[in-house]
């Protein structure tokens, strides 16, 4: 592949453009809003000229509403020889393609299993999609030359490529980004009145529960009414168990010890519930769910401590898995926690309190 198209260039469509033509590929940008093209070129991520001849791919990463439309637009223009698109929901802009009457055979739906809470192409990353699912739906009309180039993209980015049809993807995805977007919201939006002195009681809880509640209202209402059906079945088995847990909390309130255990038995099936689900989540880049131990480490709030830190662990031959940072309330130090392989923990306390370093049980 030489030569891609991409169209809307917000958050995807620039962090596609940015990791290929760190590749070397030609990118050709355009958007409706033209700044957004600008900007996203000015990053690095390609050319906002038009090309001159039909290029290999064609992005297509705009709403997922305006797929079908753009799309077919696209093709009208001969823009590429084959086409994608990233939305978020793939059964209505399958519909609307088909629909639309466009060449098929050179369109295959796609989606990147990856994203930020901001949108707009100065919220772009090159490495957004490294080590991330990129689910591809073809259909039987689907042509080889069009699976492999988006299997070329999806590798180029440093994605899995999972092939997946348009339904169970919906349904997949309802369950594991769309309805946790929703929880996610649910529950910050119960802080929005809260009372100062509870909100300041923050802990890393609730920030891993609503950080993604940060996210963009206009982009989720495009993305939810595309799936609207299919989530709104999830929560509603969500809201039965709801029913349960509230019920048995308050059977844990009664005098009746019979009454008493029972309730608690329930609420702790739900935690049990849930450590099983939780361990099923997969690991970095795919791999198998990994337990990693946690070395809390404590750090001065100040410029340069982490990269410090981060040096030490590096020097002990031991890889940072994951990282995540507690600030303590009205103090100017942070608890950083590495997350490292069980085997790496005994070599990296022993390195840090050698070095000096606060390192916390
Ligand atoms: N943001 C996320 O976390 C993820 C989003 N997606 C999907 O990627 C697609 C793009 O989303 P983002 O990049 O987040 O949104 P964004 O809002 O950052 O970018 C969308 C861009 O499309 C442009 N656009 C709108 N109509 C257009 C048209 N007719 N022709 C050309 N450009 C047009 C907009 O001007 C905007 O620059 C959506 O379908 C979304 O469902 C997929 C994975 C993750
Ligand atoms: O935070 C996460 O991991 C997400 O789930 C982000 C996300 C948002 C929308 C998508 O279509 C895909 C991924």
């Amino acid at each position: 592949m030489r030569t891609v198209a991409v169209v809307g260039t917000g958050l995807i469509g620039t962090s596609a453009a940015l990791a290929l033509t760190g590749r070397g590929i030609t990118v050709y940008l355009s958007d409706a809003d033209p700044d957004a093209a600008r900007t996203a070129a000015s990053l690095g991520a390609g050319t906002t000229e038009e090309p001159t001849e039909p290029v290999d791919l064609a992005i297509i990463a705009v709403p997922p509403a305006l797929v079908g439309k753009v799309l077919a637009d696209c093709q009208r223009h001969g823009l590429a020889r084959c086409y994608t698109d990233v939305a978020s929901v793939k059964s209505g802009p399958r519909t609307e393609v088909t629909t639309l009457g466009c060449d098929t055979e050179h369109y295959i739906g796609g989606h990147p299993m990856a994203g930020r809470e901001q949108s707009g192409p100065l919220a772009a990353r090159a490495d957004l999609f490294e080590g991330r699912p990129w689910v591809l739906t073809p259909t039987p009309d689907t042509d080889t030359e069009t699976l492999n180039a988006a299997l070329e993209l999806v590798a180029l980015c440093g994605a899995m490529p999972v092939v997946m049809d348009a339904a169970a993807h919906d349904r997949a995805v309802a369950l594991v980004s769309h309805t946790p977007q929703l929880l996610s919201s649910l529950v910050a939006a119960r802080l929005e009145h809260a009372d100062e002195t509870a909100v300041r009681l923050a802990g890393q809880g609730v920030r891993d529960v609503t950080r993604i509640a940060a996210s963009d209202p206009r982009m989720w209402l495009d993305i939810l009414s595309a799936n609207a059906g299919v989530v709104a079945d999830i929560l509603e088995e969500l809201a039965a168990d709801l029913g349960t847990t509230v019920a048995a909390l308050r059977a844990m309130e009664t005098g009746d010890e019979a009454v008493r255990r029972a309730g608690s038995a329930d609420i702790e099936a739900v935690i049990r519930r849930g450590n099983h689900g939780q361990a099923r989540i997969p690991g970095k880049h795919g791999a198998p769910p990994t337990r990693y131990e946690t070395v809390a480490v404590a750090i001065g709030d100040q410029p340069g401590e982490l990269s410090r830190l981060f040096r030490e662990a590096a020097r002990a031959g031991v890889n940072i898995e994951d990282v995540a940072i507690d600030h303590s309330t009205g103090q100017r130090v942070g608890l950083v926690q590495l997350q490292v392989e069980p085997s790496a923990v005994r070599r990296l306390v022993e390195a840090l309190g050698e070095r000096g370093w606060d390192v916390r049980d």
